[in-house]
């Protein structure tokens, strides 16, 4: 991590396997840890450029070897959240576009409140201004995707396909934010 006092920070959230860290390079250029037992390590990957710290969380709702680890994770990343949200302004919450509709409904049917949703109204309700990056939108093949993303989530919603480098709404996002709060000075934290 860098060094110095950080008065802003912009966090990545979201389920295991959805490419976060992926995103993450795609913005910054940081190749951030990429666990090899999703689940088990529980710390999150940060850059820090000047007083901004953008943090890449541990993703939850993962299931290894049988163990349902998400809940230890989703206690972790909560926790996180809280402890940090007066310095959080921005959130990132990466979704997988194709597989979210389905696991949203199953989970719908099931009397849950899907994850990706229970988040967004948590970061909703600390006052942090919150994104979601649809991502893996290679993989979509109809657009109304993201209508029924809609459904679910009362919020912006940006196609991303990271993998691809497609990341430009998510970027324009980002930096429209930064420039409002009067940050110009924090652009360079973007990859060239
Ligand atoms: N098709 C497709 N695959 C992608 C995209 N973005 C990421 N992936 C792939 O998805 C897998 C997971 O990517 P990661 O970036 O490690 O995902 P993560 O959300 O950081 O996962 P955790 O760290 O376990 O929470 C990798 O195999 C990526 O190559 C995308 O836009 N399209
Ligand atoms: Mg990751």
């Amino acid at each position: 991590m860098g060094s110095g006092r950080v008065n802003i920070e912009i966090i990545f959230a979201g389920r295991s396997n959805v490419g976060k860290s992926t995103l993450f390079y795609q913005l910054f250029g940081v190749k951030v840890r990429r666990g090899k037992k999703p689940g088990t390590t529980i710390k999150p990957n940060h850059l820090q450029y000047r007083d901004l710290l953008v943090t890449d969380l541990p993703g939850f709702g993962y299931v290894w070897k049988g163990r349902n680890l998400s809940e230890k994770v989703k206690d972790f990343v909560v926790r996180y959240i809280e402890e940090n949200a007066h310095r959080i302004k921005l959130a990132v919450e990466v979704i997988d576009a194709k597989a979210f509709c389905e696991i949203a409904e199953r989970w719908d049917k099931r009397g849950y409140i899907p994850v990706e949703v229970e988040m967004f109204d948590f970061l909703k309700e600390l006052g942090i201004e919150t994104v979601v990056a649809a991502n893996k939108f290679d993989k979509v093949e109809n657009e109304s995707v993201i209508e029924e993303i809609r459904k679910w989530i009362k919020g912006e919603i940006i196609p991303t396909s990271a993998k691809k480098g497609e990341v430009e709404g998510i970027r324009r996002w980002l930096k429209s934010k930064l420039v409002e709060m009067g940050r110009h000075d924090l652009m360079g934290v973007f990859r060239k």
